[in-house]
């Protein structure tokens, strides 16, 4: 009864909040369809833009479309990637360097395999991605270890009818949490679960299906995480660069902790904090 009254100011907050994003998303919105009306259709060096919201503003435009959106559909849309892209993958990205940082040998293999597939005289591409094995191995085993999105908030399902599972009884309309922090540490499905260990994902053929079920960290089933590709090649991308490109170091005399928060994403308790230095050679690597 007294939620009406929104002691804490939790509801006011949240409004003032709501209101501020949907006119960050207002103002990106109105300036593109004021570019596209007036005839700007490419970005400033001139290529055709194809990226989401100019996909979705012309699926808008189109009569016979299989789908119509309005603005307000298009705002969630965007609101949806935005809340679903982003802390996970750069909390993802905090908790590769940080288990790295923390396994000076695994540290070792990274920087060995970049030299030899990038050299110490590139940047990494995007082609050199698939070639980085091992970097993907440590990127799985901390999925494993780390899943971003380990409880119950996304993951859930509801059976649309009775059925048994494992000698339970799931009845038709309950809705099924899955933990999947535990599944990734559970003994009856890893050997030393606790233990950082890249190389058990360099065999076998792992991906991020969610068909092997020992191992989810984008969930499962037809609303497994769309955004799959793009997740993958970001962090991939993101940490083949940064560990190719520079060499990281705790600050003098810090202890590494690598305990978890519990919140909507799974963050490190105590951010990370690491001190790069140049690796490659060649100052002219580092500019624009
Ligand atoms: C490290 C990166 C990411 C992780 C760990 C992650 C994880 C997840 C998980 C566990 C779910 C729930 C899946 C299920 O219920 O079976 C989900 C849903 C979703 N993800 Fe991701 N995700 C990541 C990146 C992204 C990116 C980059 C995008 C978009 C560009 C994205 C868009 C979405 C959307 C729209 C949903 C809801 C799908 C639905 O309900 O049908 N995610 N994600």
């Amino acid at each position: 009864m007294l939620s009406w009254f929104d002691l804490q100011g939790r509801q006011q907050d949240m409004q003032t909040r709501l209101e501020f994003v949907d006119r960050v998303l207002d103002n990106i919105i109105e300036g593109r369809i004021k570019e596209n009306s007036s005839g700007i259709k490419g970005d400033v060096e001139g290529h055709e833009r194809k990226d989401f919201l100019q996909i979705l503003l012309e699926l808008k435009d189109q009569k016979d479309a299989p789908t119509s959106f309005n603005i307000i559909q298009i705002k969630a849309l965007l609101m949806d990637i935005v809340v679903a892209a982003k802390d996970t993958t750069s909390t993802m990205v905090e908790w590769v360097m940080a288990e790295i940082l923390h396994n000076p040998d695994v540290m070792r293999k990274v920087e060995d395999e970049l030299t030899e597939v990038i050299g110490m005289k590139n940047i990494v591409e995007e082609y050199h991605l698939p070639k980085l094995t091992y970097l993907d191995a440590v990127i799985k085993e901390t999925f494993r270890l780390h899943p971003p999105l380990p409880l119950p908030l996304l993951v859930q399902r509801c059976p649309d009818k009775s059925c048994m599972v494992d000698g339970y009884n799931i009845p038709k309309g309950c809705i099924v949490y899955m933990n999947i922090w535990a599944i990734h540490r559970d003994p009856k499905n890893w050997t030393n679960p606790l233990e950082f260990k890249p190389e058990r994902f360099l065999s076998d053929n792992w991906d991020y299906n969610g068909n092997n079920l020992k191992f989810l960290p984008f969930g499962a089933g037809r609303r497994i995480c769309p955004g799959i590709p793009l997740g993958e090649k970001m962090l991939a991308y993101i940490l083949a660069s940064l560990f190719h490109s520079f060499e990281w170091r705790l600050p003098k005399d810090e202890e590494l902790e690598v305990s978890d928060e519990f919140g909507f994403v799974t963050k490190k308790k105590i951010p990370l904090i690491a001190i790069p230095s140049q690796r490659l050679s060649d100052a002219s690597l580092y500019m624009g």
